[in-house]
């Protein structure tokens, strides 16, 4: 295995002339010996360029990638060593699965006890064990993707094993015992584990890292808990949580004070910044129903009320704007079309000035 660090940018195009002829703005990142990574984003944020250059398939337009501290920026994959899974299976279907497992490992010379051991261990971790003296062939769609998964980690010298959307064949159910399967793989093993995803569910549960890229940028590095407690960024905040941060434009004057409009919200004491627009972001995890009579409330319609088991989500106006609120199951929602009051600064109430995090 090997710490990985990519010190470069990427473009697709010869002559660049702005930021966006770049798949991969400028970029410092290192994966570390033994991390579970996810790449999260948006089609097209270069999620699969960054994956492409880390395996070798594509060549960074600018700057080096070293493993270990070697530039390795011109190794081809298989001087890499490197292990990938991609989002459809890849696998042999006139072998057998036990033959499929261990392919990689034949091919590099391991010793035949080692072999059976190894594809023993990690049929095991993907309940195949039942399987191994069946045809690939006859398998349905997500029992071959397994099959791939474990040849993806089968090999315990690789540099790294890569999953690109791995889980897309995958049907829900499986895929939600799958992408635990795959954590609790990453700690049994132990080895470097980079996956990219659209999916953020499936990125916080998989990984202990995620980097949550915008644009050919990655916009933040951070835990799970990072992300959703201390969004970095706007776009972080606004993607990550089902719904995202709620975002208000507010003013802070001259007073210090803080303000939505013509309401008066307060002065947030951890907040002392020089006076002008700022973005308030507060989580509909975090952002419950307050009295009228509390000073810096906002009044709000309730324009919706969903129960979606385990809470419910309200949909309010604040002015022109949309705000989504949790509120726990057994509250006793307020009606359509009622005026509530919302308390807005709060101790997890972020704060942004040109989309990055101020307070
Ligand atoms: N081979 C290529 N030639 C030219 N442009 C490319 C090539 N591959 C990707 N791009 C462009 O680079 C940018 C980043 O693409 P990339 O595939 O890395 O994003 P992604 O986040 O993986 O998207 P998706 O989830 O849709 O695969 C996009 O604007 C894409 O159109």
């Amino acid at each position: 295995m090997a710490r990985i660090e990519l010190q470069l940018a990427h473009s697709y195009v010869h002559t660049v002339r702005s930021d966006a002829d770049y798949a991969l703005l400028p970029l410092d990142i290192t994966f570390e010996d033994g991390g579970a990574y996810a790449l999260l984003g948006p089609s097209g944020c270069g999620k699969t360029t960054m994956l492409n250059i880390i395996s070798g398939l594509v060549t960074p337009s600018h700057g080096a990638i070293r493993f270990d501290g070697v530039d390795r920026t011109r190794a081809t994959p298989q001087e890499r060593n490197i292990a990938q899974v991609f989002q459809f299976p890849v696998i042999y279907d006139t072998m057998t699965v036990g033959e499929n497992l261990a392919f990689p490992l034949r091919n590099r010379k391991v010793p035949a006890d080692r072999i059976r051991e190894r594809v023993g261990r990690i049929a095991e971790m993907l309940d195949l064990s039942g399987q191994l003296d069946q045809r690939a062939a006859n398998l349905a769609a997500d029992a071959k993707q397994k099959i791939s998964l474990g040849r993806g980690l089968v090999r315990p010298d690789v540099s790294a094993v890569l999953f690109d959307e791995p889980l897309t064949v995958i049907d829900p159910h499986l895929k939600w015992a799958l992408r635990r399967k795959l954590k609790q793989i990453h700690h049994e093993l132990g080895l470097t584990l980079i996956y990219v995803t659209h999916d953020q569910v499936e990125a916080m549960t998989f990984a202990d890292q995620v980097l949550v890229m915008a644009r050919g940028r990655v916009v933040q590095q951070g835990t799970p808990a990072d992300l959703f407690e201390r969004p970095r960024h706007t776009f972080v905040g606004h993607f990550i949580g089902s719904p995202g941060m709620n975002l208000l434009p507010v003013d802070v004057r001259a007073d210090g004070a803080l303000w939505l409009g013509e309401r008066r919200l307060g002065q947030p004491e951890a907040l002392s910044l020089p006076a002008g627009p700022l973005t308030l972001g507060i989580r509909p995890e975090y952002l419950g129903l307050a009295s009228g009579d509390d000073a810096g409330t906002v009044p709000a319609t309730v324009t919706q009320v969903r129960h979606i088991g385990t809470s419910q989500l309200l949909g309010v106006r604040v002015d022109d704007r949309e705000v989504k609120i949790h509120l726990p199951a057994d509250a006793e929602p307020p009606a359509e079309g009622e005026v509530v009051h919302l308390a807005l600064v709060g101790p997890h109430t972020r704060y942004y000035r040109n989309e990055e995090l101020v307070g």
